[in-house]
């Protein structure tokens, strides 16, 4: 189903015009944190890597094509507790600036960044369960990089066959990088919270197979 404009604009956060910063992201990726998950997987969270993003939060807000998504689980079609905007080829996102943020993403992990989703979180109520991303269906390894605008929320990921996770706050601007084995043997999620929460919006970069 594809979300009406109507159904957006109450979420959107009030821009002042002469608040607006030139976006920008640090290139040489200066504030990154690197948690070794175990031996073959790691997690590195990238601190205000992008700056000026409440002007891209709002960008990306008035301009992705919003779907509700729901799938069937078992017998029952379960709505997605999120929206979310896909885009297989990066030229067609709707930010210029997002090929920049995906060249920029492949030169420093030394992949290729073409596909992209985005989800909009539309309060604290709106999660993402449990998962490793599709790319681990394919790849043995991966990198994956997820870019967050607005609110802040918590990044939780533990291994796949049950364990303690791992929770990271990431804030407006933060990048957070699942490397390694991380999409096999680990899974991730941004838990539904009780604390209020305005909207948040996660870029999710998906890599292309190495050949
Ligand atoms: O929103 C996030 O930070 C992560 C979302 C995610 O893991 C996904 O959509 O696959
Ligand atoms: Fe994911």
């Amino acid at each position: 189903m594809t979300v009406s404009d109507d159904a957006i604009p109450a979420l959107a956060v009030q821009g002042d015009l002469f608040d607006a910063v030139e976006s920008a992201v640090d290139e040489g990726f200066t504030t990154a944190e690197r948690i070794e998950l175990d031996g073959t997987s790691w997690i590195e969270h990238v601190h205000g890597w992008l700056s000026g993003s409440q002007q891209v939060f709002d960008d990306v807000l008035a301009a992705a094509g919003w779907e509700h998504r729901s799938r069937w689980m078992y017998s029952q079609k379960v709505i997605e507790p999120r929206l979310t905007a896909e885009y297989p080829d990066v030229d067609d996102a709707p930010l210029p600036m997002l090929r920049t943020v995906a060249a920029t993403l492949g030169s420093h992990y030394g992949a290729s960044y073409r596909s992209l989703w985005i989800n909009l979180y539309r309060t604290h109520r709106d999660s993402t369960s449990w998962h490793g991303d599709t790319v681990g269906k394919t790849q043995e390894t991966s990198i994956v990089p997820v870019l967050s605008l607005g609110a802040t929320r918590r990044f939780l990921i533990k291994p796949a066959e049950g364990g303690r996770s791992t929770s990271l706050t990431v804030v407006s601007g933060d990048l957070v990088v699942m490397g390694g084995r991380a999409q096999r043997d680990w899974r991730h999620s941004v838990p539904k919270q009780s604390t209020p929460a305005g909207p948040r919006i996660s870029v999710n970069f998906a890599p292309e197979p190495t050949p």
